[in-house]
């Protein structure tokens, strides 16, 4: 019998189950991924909104990785919510012990309310992200990391290039925010080159947990062996799957959450 491949997520709990741990647990389960996990902070949430944030102490997300890490054959690690800097800070000293680094850098989540505390651009640019085989922000990931505005494609290229100088291998500026536009544009810098991932638009409410789900699915499919290329198209294949899958769904009164595979 072969083992199946192992991934790590370091992230947040989301009591309503749509994003944080339980959207990258579903979403490495769905690619047949054994998925561990260190909690940083519980959320009181919902599809509505975050109503409690309750972070983790940095010295008990070390026990954490230490447990996990001094045992199981971890192939790849996704950030989520980290919520502190300090928290940021001790992720980025176990750096040389992640592989396959996936840096979502949460802060805010969709309906708005804020998921890190504070100082969170230097932690994440200076100790985290020169460690990140890709890092994810979104549109206002991009706009609070770089502190300027980033809200049409050609920002979103001029983030990428900018991020990209923090020393990532890959940065991916996600467009789920994007207005009016019939398709869903990520933008990829990579190797100093740009180019775009596309998906046909989905029209729903229900796209609580993309960001989370795109990161977990990059991660698993780097666990699987996958070259970073062809997980971040995957990973774009299988968000929009899910997304279609779970549009007509009224589950909440606010962003309802994403289905989840396998889909094959
Ligand atoms: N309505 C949609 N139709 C198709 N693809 C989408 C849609 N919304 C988001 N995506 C895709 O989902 C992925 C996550 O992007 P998004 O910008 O939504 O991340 P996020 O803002 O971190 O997530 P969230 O909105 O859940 O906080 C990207 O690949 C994006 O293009
Ligand atoms: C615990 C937790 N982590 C992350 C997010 C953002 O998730 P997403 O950007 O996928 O909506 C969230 N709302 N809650």
């Amino acid at each position: 019998m072969t083992n199946p491949a192992v991934a790590l997520t370091i992230a947040g709990s989301d009591s309503g189950g749509g994003a944080g741990i339980q959207a990258d647990l579903k979403t490495f389960a769905a690619h047949r991924v054994f998925g561990t996990s260190v909690i940083t902070a519980l959320t009181a949430q919902n599809t509505i909104g975050v109503r409690g944030i309750s972070a983790v102490g940095p010295a008990f997300v070390g026990a954490q990785l230490d447990a996990v890490l001094g045992d199981l054959p971890v192939a790849a690690v996704k950030t989520g919510m980290l919520a502190t800097p300090e928290t940021v800070a001790l992720v980025a000293t176990y750096a040389p012990r992640l592989p396959g680094l996936v840096v979502d850098p949460v802060l805010v989540a969709s309906s708005g309310d804020r998921l890190f505390t504070r100082d969170a651009e230097r932690a994440y640019l200076d100790l985290l992200f020169p460690h990140a085989a890709v890092v994810t922000p979104n549109l206002r990931e991009a706009s609070v990391l770089l502190g300027r505005e980033v809200v049409d494609v050609d920002d979103a290229i001029k983030a990428a290039t900018d991020l990209a100088v923090y020393g990532s291998r890959c940065v991916v500026v996600k467009g789920g925010h994007l207005r009016g536009s019939a398709e869903a544009v990520d933008v990829v810098w990579h190797d100093g080159q740009v180019e775009v991932l596309t998906a046909p638009w989905i029209d729903t409410a229900n796209n609580h947990g993309t960001g989370c789900t795109f990161a977990a699915a990059t991660a698993a499919r780097l666990a699987l062996g996958q070259p970073l290329a062809d997980a971040l198209r995957g990973a774009k294949q299988y968000v929009h799957e899910a997304l279609s899958r779970s549009a007509g769904w009224s589950l909440g009164a606010g962003h309802g959450p994403l289905s989840w595979g396998p889909f094959d």
